[in-house]
């Protein structure tokens, strides 16, 4: 580091009055060392050794007073953490100056006066942890801070309302127990009463506290004009709605009855019973049944799970739209005296009849216990139908996103799928190599739990391949198998943090990319799994096999590679889990 550097870190540290902790070995912290290469005690530095990145300095029983001014003179520092010590005074405003700074911890300490506002004036800021001080004033307005993941300002004596954030993007929030008043912000969204219990003046609908309705009985002429006018204003967009959505469905009803007027039953599309389903079936079924003497061209599979089914038994069961995806729609059809199943439409694929015939029994004929298997399939010129049995147990994508959040789905659980997932794909991809069907659009939605909540693989092998899809997987040097190598890696990423995926991933193994060369690695996983206790070595080395997948360019591993390194992990954990009995 630059002399003037050190200089202003010893400055930093004279200030926090570090005492005896001076004459412990290896401290540091003095004008004649440098910080990197001689490694002061809490001091992180980039690989190089030549820059200061990250700054410990927790339970050290500091008791002076913080030097922003001082310390933000290492520009890159990123993470500073002073947690638990005696620290007192004012936050200066110079804590802006730390312009690099993602993580921000003060927890513990005993803080006064207000926050200042230029904390928001701190553009790659993601974690913000100034609990449990003694912290005053108003909150300033978090909403201009863009990568904030985090924010904990809970123990404190906050007054004034409780300010705006993006909260949809924050997966922790408190200010619980302060002195905050007025309504809770509307979008604070899955912030439960906790993040903002003991605010006695704080009201809103799960706070013990409702926030007063307001009344405006004397609205006055001018106000029913007002009124009238948006009134108007509204009856007008409606109608200027009705007709949009009238030409919208007048257009793709004539798309239905061009395709279904070679329908041998005709009476199919008028077919309403009242049911409520009865629209979902019309669509179903007018599309469907476009081709004459279909139930030649439907190809049953001897599964006792459709015994006897026939095309006509599907197109007169009630179907219910679950899905319309970027390749075709699905539908959930419940046939006479049979089990629920789900019939994926995909339009426009152009392959012709015998080559769809050929891929689909060589893929019926590759079977695992952890691929669900086709039980029907047909095939017309403009669509083809995939027919499957209806995981009631959802997806793997429902059990991390949905409203349990991940909760119950441990580390064991996560670590197990990973590995049979990986085992099933090493398993297909062995066994459809020369006939080049790799899966193809590999997501957590495509993953679905079995009655005995094992998971299983769907939709294998059913994308059109593309070429000139401008997936970014899909360059000349990608073969479709390593794009579903990489899609896996998506999908460990999704399983180890707890982040839904949006962008084919990029965004996702972006930022997990950037957490990990800070070398904060811990922030990345999912909080279920940290709360949990799970053993972070492991998540580790999975996160580490994550990014092989996703960002080896040249010679990604093939996924028989990695599924045996996630079921040599898995053993691991087995182990440590019989071992570690008392
Ligand atoms: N056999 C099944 N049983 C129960 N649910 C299913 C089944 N197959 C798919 N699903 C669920 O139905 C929903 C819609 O599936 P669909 O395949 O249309 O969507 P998608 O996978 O997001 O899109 P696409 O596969 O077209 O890219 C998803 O939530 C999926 O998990």
């Amino acid at each position: 580091e630059d002399q003037s550097v050190i200089q202003a870190l010893v400055v930093f540290m004279e200030k926090l009055n570090p005492g005896s902790m001076q004459t412990t070995p290896n401290w540091g912290w003095n004008t004649s060392s440098d910080p990197c290469t001689s490694k002061w005690a809490g001091v992180t530095c980039d690989k190089d050794n030549e820059t200061v990145k990250k700054i410990v300095l927790e339970k050290l029983n500091l008791s002076g007073t913080l030097d922003f001014e001082s310390v933000c003179k290492v520009s890159n520092l990123l993470v500073l953490s002073v947690n638990f010590n005696s620290i007192t005074g004012n936050l200066q405003q110079e804590v802006s100056n730390c312009k690099r700074l993602t993580h921000l911890y003060l927890s513990g300490n005993q803080f006064s006066g207000s926050l200042p506002d230029s904390i928001t004036g701190l553009p790659n800021v993601k974690r913000i942890d100034i609990s449990n001080n003694g912290l005053t004033g108003q909150l300033p307005d978090f909403s201009r801070l863009t990568s904030l993941l985090s924010f904990l300002g809970q123990n404190n004596q906050f007054t004034g309302p409780v300010p705006r954030f993006n909260y949809r993007q924050l997966d922790g929030f408190s200010v619980a127990n302060n002195d905050l008043s007025g309504p809770i912000p509307d979008d604070t969204g899955r912030f439960d009463a906790n993040s903002f219990a003991g605010n006695p003046k704080l009201c809103g609908k799960e706070l013990p506290v409702q926030c007063p309705v307001k009344e405006n009985k004397k609205s006055n002429f001018r106000d029913v004009l007002i009124y009238a006018g948006f009134a108007v204003l509204g009856c007008m967009v409606l109608v200027l709605l009705a007709i949009l959505v009238f030409k919208k469905k007048k257009k793709q009803n004539d798309v239905k009855t061009h395709l279904s007027v070679k329908a041998r039953n005709g009476s199919d599309s008028g077919r309403s019973s009242g049911s409520k389903n009865s629209r979902a079936r019309s669509e179903f079924s007018t599309t469907s049944v476009e081709s004459g003497g279909v139930s030649s061209s439907m190809v049953v599979l001897s599964s006792p799970v459709v015994n006897g089914l026939r095309f006509e038994d599907l197109l007169r069961a009630p179907a219910e739209l679950i899905g319309r995806g970027k390749h075709g729609s699905l539908y959930k059809v419940k046939p006479d005296n049979g089990v629920p199943l789900v019939v994926k439409r995909i339009k426009d694929w152009k392959i012709s009849r015998d080559e769809f015939k050929k891929r689909l029994q060589k893929i019926v004929e590759t079977k695992h216990p952890n691929v669900l298997p086709v039980v029907a399939y047909y095939s017309s010129k403009q669509e083809k139908l995939l027919v499957y049995e209806f995981q009631q147990n959802g997806s793997l994508f429902r059990l991390l996103h949905g409203s349990q959040n991940g909760q119950l789905f441990g580390w064991g659980s996560r670590l197990s799928l990973a590995s049979s997932i990986a085992g099933a794909l090493a398993f297909m991809h062995h066994e459809l190599k020369s006939d080049e069907i790799p899966h193809g659009n590999l997501k957590s939605s495509n993953i679905l739990f079995k009655d005995d909540m094992e998971p299983c693989l769907s939709e294998y092998g059913l994308m059109p391949i593309n070429p000139h899809d401008p997936d970014p997987t899909n360059d000349q040097t990608t073969t479709p198998f390593k794009a579903d190598v990489h899609a896996f890696g998506v999908i460990l990423l999704e399983l180890l943090t707890g982040k839904p995926v949006q962008d084919n991933g990029s965004g996702l193994s972006k930022w997990v990319t950037s957490i990990v060369k800070e070398e904060w690695t811990i922030e990345v996983f999912d909080k279920a799994l940290i709360v949990e206790g799970a053993s972070e070595e492991r998540m580790v080395v999975l996160l580490q096999v994550a990014l092989r997948c996703i960002n080896s360019t040249s010679t990604p591993p093939t996924i028989a590679e990695i599924s045996a390194m996630i079921s040599s992990l898995k053993e691991e954990e087995e182990r440590s889990m019989t071992s570690s009995d008392p």
